[in-house]
């Protein structure tokens, strides 16, 4: 079997993928700031022959999980960001700052996509860019819904936007706390991603098909204008693009993957960015 760790800010998420078959067989979720109890929390190692990991949590937690794994696990393949890998140049100044999740989304987007806007809906939601040739532009850092509701520090951290709640009643001003919270938050995410995917593909002068992931991905998803896919899995897809380790990943095939949104065209985008720009 082979174990792929997405260690994130607020949730660590791992799953256990059958390495002749590539199916997915079973996933769960820890909270990163917590200990973890072996057995309940992470898998029997015992049937891992491989692990692949992305991790931005503080280095200090990623070389002990690295260790802890190094001594039961024989092949551990731990992603970095770099100046470039599958075709993309990294954007950043310092490459090696550039969150991991982050280069893992954008990897697994442009494998699947080519040039595509990479959203992950996390701790922070994170919004980059890569073009038809490979070229990654950088992005975008702003709270995730669920800080941006801590930091209002009015008792709502744990009401959760329903994922499936009708797009239009967060459109509603509030009656009460947690609706003015929740629509607020949610209409700051949505307007925040709709405005920059905008901008981005008006000034480079291209469409580019969205992909969003992280765990408030279908809520924001909701209310994102342009055509667009949710894939849970495309942190690990870019895992999958680094360490291919099965028949299907060597084949360039990703678990998971959606269908590739068809953008829509250029002109439109422009069209409501010139619209939003006269409100
Ligand atoms: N089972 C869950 N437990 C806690 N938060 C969850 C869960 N499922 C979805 N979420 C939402 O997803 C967010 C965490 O998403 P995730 O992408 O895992 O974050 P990160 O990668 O930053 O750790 C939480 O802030 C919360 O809004
Ligand atoms: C921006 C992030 C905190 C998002 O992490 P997450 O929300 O997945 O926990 C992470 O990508 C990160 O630590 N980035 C390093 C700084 C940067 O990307 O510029
Ligand atoms: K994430």
């Amino acid at each position: 079997m082979i174990l792929d760790l997405d260690i994130g800010n607020t949730l660590s998420k791992w799953r256990l993928k059958d390495a002749d078959s590539s199916e997915i067989r079973s996933r769960g979720a820890v909270w990163t700031r917590e200990e973890w109890k072996p057995g309940s929390d992470i898998p029997d190692l015992d049937v891992v022959e491989a692990v692949r990991i992305s991790s931005v949590a503080r280095q200090a937690v990623l070389e002990q999980t690295v260790r802890l794994l190094q001594s039961r696990v024989r092949g551990v393949h731990v992603a970095r960001s770099v100046p470039e890998a599958l075709g993309v140049v990294n954007g950043y100044e310092e490459p090696h700052r550039l969150g991991v999740d982050r280069w893992m989304g954008v990897l697994a987007g442009y494998q699947l996509a080519g040039g595509c806007c990479a959203v992950d809906c996390g701790s922070a939601i994170t919004i980059d860019f890569v073009l038809p040739g490979g070229r990654h532009l950088g992005g975008y850092i702003l709270p995730g819904l669920r800080l941006m509701k801590e930091s209002l520090k009015l008792g709502t951290r744990n009401v959760a936007i329903d994922p499936d709640s009708e797009a239009e009643e967060l459109l509603l001003p509030g009656k009460r706390t947690v609706e003015a919270v929740n629509h607020g938050i949610y209409l700051a995410a949505v307007s925040a991603v709709n405005r920059i995917y905008a901008e981005v593909c008006d000034r480079e002068g291209v469409a580019l098909p969205m992909l969003l992931t992280g765990g408030d991905a279908r809520v924001v998803a909701r209310g994102v204008h342009s055509p667009h896919a949710v894939w849970p899995d495309m942190v690990y897809g870019g895992l999958e693009a680094c360490f291919p380790l099965t028949a299907a990943e060597r084949a360039g095939r990703m678990s998971g993957a959606p269908r590739v949104p068809a953008p829509a065209g250029l002109e439109k985008i422009r069209a409501g960015l010139a619209f939003s720009m006269l409100l």
